[in-house]
C-alpha cells in the first residue's frame, strides 16, 4: 500500500515580500506567491500525484496555496480540513516588524535566536518547541491516521509549523532543524511506512533524499 504525505509551504505572501515578521497575521499571497502555488501544483501533477485528503491552516496564504494546487491538479472540489493547529508560529511582539529593522534594534544574534533557536520564544510569542507542542499532536491525531489508511495527503502550511512536523518526520535534532529552510511553494513528498516511519522523501526544491 502506498502511504504518501506531501507538505507545502505557502507561496510568497505580501509580508514575506515586505520582509515583515508575519506569524498569525493574515496577509494574502503576492502575484509571485500565486505563481509559486500554481507551479507547485504543476510539479505535483508531473509526479503523478492525486490527493485523497487535504489539510491547511486558518490563514489565507496557506488556504489559497492549497486551493491553487488542487485547482492545478483538477481537484478543486476535494474537501479541505482547516485547523489553527497548522497556523504559523506566533511571533508575539515581533509580528509586523521589519526583520532588518529588528536586527538593527536587537542585534543579529538575538534576532537569529528568536527566529531559529528551538526553545527561546520571541517576546510574547511561541518558541519552535511551543509550535511543536501545538502542531504535532494534531498531526498525530488527525493527519497521520489518514496517511496510514493509504490516502495521499496534502498539508499546506507555514515555514515554522511545517518545520515542527519535519523535525519528527526526518528525525532531526533541534540543531539540524534550525538549518532546515523551507522554500515557498516547494513540495516535499514523503513515502511513509506502515509503522509511520519515513521510507524516503523527495524535496521538489532540491534532490531526492533517503531517511537515515
Ligand atoms: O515571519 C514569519 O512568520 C516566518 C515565516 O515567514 O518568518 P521566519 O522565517 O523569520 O520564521
Amino acid at each position: 500500500m502506498q502511504r504518501r504525505l506531501v507538505l507545502v509551504r505557502h507561496g510568497q505572501s505580501e509580508w514575506n515580500l515586505k520582509n515583515l515578521f508575519t506569524g498569525w497575521k493574515d496577509p494574502d499571497l503576492t502575484e509571485r506567491g500565486v505563481e509559486e502555488a500554481i507551479e507547485a501544483g504543476r510539479r505535483l501533477k508531473a509526479e503523478g500525484i492525486v490527493f485523497d485528503a487535504a489539510f491547511t491552516s486558518k490563514l489565507k496564504r496557506a488556504q489559497r496555496t492549497n486551493q491553487l494546487i488542487l485547482n492545478e491538479l483538477g481537484q478543486r472540489t476535494l474537501p479541505v480540513v482547516e485547523d489553527e493547529a497548522l497556523n504559523e508560529r506566533d511571533y508575539g511582539e515581533l509580528t509586523g516588524l521589519n526583520k532588518d529593522e529588528a536586527r538593527k534594534t536587537w542585534g543579529e544574534q538575538k534576532v537569529l535566536m528568536w527566529r531559529r533557536s528551538y526553545d527561546v520564544p520571541p517576546p510574547g510569542g511561541e518558541s519552535l518547541r511551543d509550535t511543536v507542542a501545538r502542531t504535532l499532536p494534531y498531526f498525530v491525531r488527525e493527519i497521520l491516521p489518514v496517511v496510514l489508511q493509504g490516502k495521499t495527503t496534502l498539508v499546506t502550511a507555514h515555514g515554522n509549523s511545517l518545520r515542527a512536523l519535519i523535525m519528527t518526520l526526518e528525525r532531526l535534532t533541534p540543531d539540524e532543524l534550525l538549518r532546515r529552510e523551507l522554500f515557498t511553494g516547494a513540495p516535499i513528498i514523503y513515502e511513509v511506512n506502515a509503522d509511520s516511519t519515513i521510507e524516503s522523501w523527495k524535496d521538489l526544491a532540491g534532490s531526492p533524499a533517503a531517511a537515515s
